[in-house]
Parts: structure tokens; C-alpha cells; sequence
């Protein structure tokens, strides 16, 4: 059983009563939040009058087209002649019955919604992903947009965008909402923080409204049974609670339903509220199994399905799982599902893995595969296993003279233990500095009791384990130190990603000690990729002794863009010859250059999982496999 599910339910504490207005968190005012939370600058409501759906531009397939029985149909429904109807027209009047009850994040609160608060996203530096590499490979690639608005997403959808202050799409973005939002298959991999979770929230929203108004729609009223239309499942309770949090902000005053289930919490709340209607099911894995096996919940209506941190719900831990709900339920199969699978990370045996899931799939890389983005300043200090206590406080209280830029800096330790995270916890609150420990060994109530000490800056220092390494979004996190460094780079990347994220700048510092000589050669082949300075000891020992580099090399080839697609990698297709570097030429060159993806030769997809096709597909580096270079967001 995955640590994630390991927790009784019994821990969780009881469900708040239901009071009559829901706002999601990013909307609300900030004079009626707890103390939990930084501020948010206030939005302005003008703009929140009713949301009556239209289109940007018009297509020939029909809105909700069946993507079963006839084979894959392609484009999902957009009419220029249709007109979406009005879901909930008057903001300030609504009052959403979506409510998920037992999150604490979730508040419910009386807010009128005359005063609506997000995050400070238009803070977002854009210009910090000048530059940035974009690979597409596939057949028929839609051409990637520079604008929200250019994508026929829905009014409601596009009202929410506003509301959350996001300006212009981020890289990742611009390539994947269309190719999404064109019905097609997606494996794509983007940077830390680089915005995946629209990239992947935004087509389905968009697409469930649109085939809400073709069928019954919020899958209910049948039995008791659930039949959502879109799974997202990722791999820890607390991201899929983020993914949920993100996702209702995203589909705020839309009526779509999207329902959490994680374990930990308790089930039959869980029931509850995917009886009152589910559209989009955000899930972890053993949960869900549970729910399925306990005939509440049937995934025959899929016709969307996400996986966040793809790679790590595709590797030895959760790949069972994962096999058992996509291919031994009853979701039906690739081609008649539409699959996109995110992560920063894609080792190409695992994307060999994972392209059993998907149908004529786009693959779509935005920055290096595998890499940190250069937001964040790496560190790496040669620490012994005995002294990293006393470094840690110097550092800590260097960090503290520092007074970082007037806001209370927040600081993620990472730990390879549950109980070395205990430990240190004690350690830091007995030397005065506030500290809070996050594993899977604590109950689920004290792991959300611990984000959200750390989240509101009321416990300034978070321990954790690898529990809090993917996915999460939390804002402020300007020190992630590695106390003890993971085994696989990727890791590493994943935690080194708390920070600097959103365009933002971020510290991350490692402890590294004779253990770690493993790691020297992936670590300093990252580093080199980040534009960081590599100490000299660290490049000698990567040098020097023949460890292996912890598989970076191995999993991801030479430290340079392009051709990451294990496809082209095994089959060795042509990608094409065009490459861009001006930014004004780019929308144009790269929509030019649709033809510019032969790489769906069918080799890549039938790879038997044998020893040979895997190594053939982890040495494919030496094909020259020519790449779109994207500069620029404009
Ligand atoms: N277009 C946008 N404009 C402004 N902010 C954005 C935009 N898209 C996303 N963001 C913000 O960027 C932050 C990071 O986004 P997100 O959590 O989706 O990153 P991610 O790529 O999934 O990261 P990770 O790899 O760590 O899971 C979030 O706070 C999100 O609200």
C-alpha cells in the first residue's frame, strides 16, 4: 500500500457544519479569512457579471461529438454558430452547492463576492522564461496561442481566468490548452511551477461544459454510484487537495462539480459529497481503488483523464495501482479517452511506461526534460553527516539576519527519514527556531495542521519527507535546503522546485556528504543546465569516480534540449528542421511548422518492454533530432 493511503480514517477530524455560501479561497475578501494566509491584493468585481458562454472561433465538428464507437474523433465539439448557455449569471447573487466540506483550506464563508481576492499573480515575472526551449513532437500539432483569449475556452472559464489575475499564458501553457482543448493526447513536461495544473485544468473544465450542455451531465441521479467524466489523480493527498482547491477557482460560478477523494479522510463524507454530483474527480490512487471496489464510484464515463506527476504515479510504487484504474476497470480505453500526463520529470523508460495509456499522443517539452529551472539558486556544501545540525542553525540564522525583502521568508528542509524528520523538528524548536515536521507516518489531520502552520507563516520552517516534493504550491518558499540529499536527481529537482516558482527566485541549498558521491555527476550535469556554479570538489567527484551519476545521464541523455521524445529516441523519426530564435517570429514560425513532427513513426509505440528497447530508447541522444526553439512569450 503507497504511504499515501496508509492512514486510518478515524484521524480526521469532524466535518465543519455546512454554512450557505461557498467562495473558494483566491476569491475571498481578505478581512474575513483567518490569520491563515498572506494577504492578497483585491480584485476588482466589475467584470463579474454573468457568464454567458460564446465562441473565439468557429469549427466544423459538433459540440460533444461522440468520441466513442465511430474511432477517435478528434476536436472536441466547437460550433461558431452554437451559443453556450448561461450557467449562473449573477455573481454576487450565487451560492455554490459545490462545497467540499471536509478541507479545511475550503472555507465556507458568507462572502457576498463583492470583494474578491486572489493571489498576487500578476506579480508573475514573465520575462524569467525568456528564452525558454519548447520541443513538440506528433502528428497534426494545433499550433500554440499567446493569449488566453485565443483559445475557445468559454466565457465562465475565461471570467475565472481574470479573476485569478493570470494575464497571459505560461509556456507550458501557450502549447499544451490548445493541443488539449483539440481532444489530443498529451505527455507533456514543463518546469516546476511553470503553471501545469491550468495547462491541464483548464481543457478539461472547458471540455466538460461543453459536453455538460450535450448529456445529462455532473454524473449523477443514476444510482448511487458516481460516474464522473474526468479523473485527475496525482500521487499525495495534499496535492490532489491543491489540484482540487485550483481546480473549483478555475470553474468558480461554472456548476461544474469537481469532487476530492484522498485516503486518510473520512470515506463516507467523501460519498457524500460525490452524491450530490461529480464532473471531475481529483483522486489519489488507493483511494480510489477503494471507492471503485465499493461500487460507489464507475469510470465508464471517462473522457478525461489527467495524471500530475505522471511519472512518479507511473513509477514502481504506484504503477500497479495506476494499471488497475486505467486499464482493468471499466474507463474505456486510449482513443476513446483523451489522457494527458504532466510531470517536471519524464525518464524515458517511464515515458515508455506511460504511452500505453495514451492514443497518438503530442509530446511536448518546455524547458530541458528533467531540469531546474535557473529561477533557483543552487548551493552545494560539502556538510558530514555529524555537523549538518550546526550548519543547518548558521545558515538558519544567517537566513534570519538576512530579513529577506520584508516578508516572512519561508524555509523547507527536506529529510531522507520519517524519523529524522520528527528529530529535527525537535531539535530546531528546542534551538528557537520554529519548526514543524510533514511525513506519512503522521494522520492526516496533522499533516494538514502542519502545511497549514507553514503555508500562513505561523511555523516558518517545514521538515519533510518526500511527501512534500512534488507539486506543491506554496507561496513564499524562498530556502528549500536539502538536510539530506534524495538518491535520484529527479527528486531532487521535484524538491528543489518548492521555490522559485512562477517566475519567481528562490534559494535551494544541499548538504552533501560521502553518501552522496552518487549523486556528484547528475548533480553537477544539472547544475551546468541551471547556468549554477558547480564547486570544484563537486566536479571532481563527478569526474573522478565512476558511480553512474545517479541515472541522470542515463535517464535523460546529454545535458542538452531536443529529442526527449522516447519515440523519436527509439524510432529514430525525424522531427524536422526548423528552429526559431527571435520571439516576434515565433507564434508564426511554430504554426508554420505543424508539418515539422514526423515523429509518430508507430515504432515508438510498440516497443515490447524488453531489456534492449530500453536501453535503445535510453541511449537515443545521439540522433540529431532537430527542435522548435521557443523564445520568448510574446
Ligand atoms: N498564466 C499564469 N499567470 C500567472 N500565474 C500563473 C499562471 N499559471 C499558473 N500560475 C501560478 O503559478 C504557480 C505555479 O503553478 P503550478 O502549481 O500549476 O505549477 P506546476 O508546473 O504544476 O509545478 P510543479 O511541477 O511543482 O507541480 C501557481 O501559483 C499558479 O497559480
Amino acid at each position: 500500500m503507497a504511504w499515501t493511503d496508509m492512514i486510518t480514517e478515524s484521524s480526521r477530524k469532524p466535518t465543519r457544519p455546512t454554512r450557505p455560501s461557498y467562495v473558494p479561497p483566491p476569491f475571498r475578501n481578505t478581512a474575513t479569512t483567518t490569520s491563515f494566509g498572506y494577504p492578497t491584493e483585491s480584485m476588482h468585481s466589475g467584470s463579474f457579471s454573468g457568464a454567458v458562454y460564446g465562441f473565439v472561433r468557429s469549427s466544423t465538428s459538433q459540440p460533444g461529438s461522440s468520441r466513442r464507437g465511430g474511432g477517435r474523433s478528434r476536436g472536441r465539439g466547437r460550433s461558431g454558430s452554437q451559443r453556450w448557455p448561461s450557467v449562473n449569471q449573477n455573481f454576487n447573487n450565487q451560492r455554490l452547492v459545490d462545497v467540499s466540506e471536509n478541507f479545511d483550506e475550503l472555507e465556507i464563508t458568507e462572502d457576498d463576492g463583492s470583494n474578491i481576492n486572489t493571489k498576487e499573480n500578476s506579480a508573475i515575472n514573465f520575462d524569467a522564461y525568456e528564452d525558454i526551449p519548447v520541443e513538440v513532437t506528433g502528428s497534426h500539432i494545433p499550433p500554440p496561442v499567446n493569449t488566453f483569449t485565443e483559445i475557445d475556452l468559454g466565457q465562465g472559464l475565461n471570467d475565472n481566468i481574470q479573476r485569478c489575475k493570470y494575464v497571459k499564458p505560461t509556456p507550458v501553457q501557450k502549447h499544451a490548452i490548445p493541443i488539449a482543448v483539440a481532444g489530443r493526447d498529451l505527455m507533456a513536461c514543463a518546469q516546476t511551477g511553470s503553471g501545469k495544473t491550468a495547462a491541464f485544468c483548464f481543457p478539461i473544465i472547458c471540455g466538460v461544459l461543453r459536453n455538460r450542455f450535450q448529456t445529462a451531465g455532473s454524473g449523477r441521479g443514476r444510482s448511487r454510484m458516481a460516474y464522473p467524466s474526468a479523473l485527475i489523480l496525482s500521487p499525495t493527498r495534499e496535492l490532489s487537495c491543491q489540484i482540487h482547491e485550483e481546480a473549483q477557482k478555475f470553474a468558480y460560478n461554472t456548476g461544474v462539480k469537481i469532487v476530492v477523494a484522498y485516503g486518510g479522510a473520512p470515506i463516507v463524507q467523501q460519498f457524500r459529497n460525490l452524491e450530490k454530483g461529480v464532473d471531475i474527480l481529483v483522486a489519489t490512487p488507493g483511494r480510489l481503488v477503494d471507492m471503485i471496489e465499493r461500487a460507489r464510484v464507475s469510470l465508464g464515463m471517462i473522457k478525461y483523464l489527467a495524471l500530475d506527476e505522471a511519472d512518479r504515479m507511473l513509477d514502481m510504487g504506484f504503477e500497479p495501482q495506476i494499471r488497475k484504474i486505467v486499464q482493468q476497470m471499466d474507463m474505456p480505453p486510449p482513443g476513446e479517452r483523451q489522457t494527458m500526463l504532466f510531470s517536471a520529470t519524464f525518464p524515458l523508460e517511464i515515458q515508455r511506461l506511460a504511452s500505453d495509456f495514451l492514443s497518438d499522443y503530442i509530446f511536448l517539452t518546455v524547458g530541458r526534460v528533467g531540469s531546474s529551472t535557473d529561477l533557483i539558486a543552487q548551493r552545494v556544501e560539502f556538510v558530514q553527516d555529524m555537523d549538518k545540525r550546526s550548519h543547518l542553525m548558521d545558515l538558519l540564522r544567517a537566513r534570519k539576519a538576512d530579513g529577506t525583502h520584508g516578508k516572512r521568508p519561508l524555509t523547507l528542509i527536506f529529510v531522507e527519514t520519517k524519523r529524522g524528520a520528527d528529530a529535527l523538528e525537535y531539535w530546531l524548536s528546542m534551538n528557537g527556531f520554529p519548526a514543524i515536521a510533514i511525513h506519512g507516518d503522521k494522520v492526516q489531520m496533522e499533516r494538514e495542521r502542519a502545511l497549514k502552520s507553514f503555508k500562513s507563516g505561523m511555523t516558518p520552517i517545514l521538515v519533510a519527507t518526500d511527501v512534500a516534493s512534488r507539486g506543491l504550491d506554496i507561496p513564499h518558499v524562498s530556502h528549500v535546503i536539502n538536510f539530506d540529499l534524495p538518491k535520484d536527481i529527479d527528486d531532487y529537482v521535484h524538491r528543489i522546485g518548492r521555490t522559485g516558482r512562477a517566475g519567481k527566485s528562490g534559494l535551494a541549498t544541499a548538504f552533501f556528504s560521502d553518501k552522496n558521491i552518487p549523486l556528484a555527476k547528475a548533480l553537477v550535469e544539472l547544475m551546468k543546465e541551471a547556468n549554477q556554479e558547480v564547486p570544484l570538489w563537486l566536479s571532481q567527484y563527478a569526474e573522478n569516480l565512476s558511480y553512474g551519476g545517479g541515472g541522470r545521464t542515463k535517464r535523460y541523455g546529454a545535458g542538452r534540449f531536443g529529442s526527449y521524445d522516447f519515440r523519436g529516441a527509439y524510432g529514430g523519426a525525424d522531427t524536422s528542421a526548423d528552429s526559431y530564435a527571435s520571439s516576434s517570429a515565433y507564434v508564426d514560425a511554430v504554426s508554420a511548422s505543424t508539418g515539422y513532427t514526423a515523429a509518430t513513426d508507430d515504432a515508438g509505440y510498440s516497443v515490447p518492454a524488453t531489456a534492449e528497447s530500453h536501453s535503445v530508447a535510453s541511449h537515443g541522444y545521439e540522433f540529431d533530432h532537430k527542435s522548435v526553439i521557443a523564445t520568448g512569450w510574446d
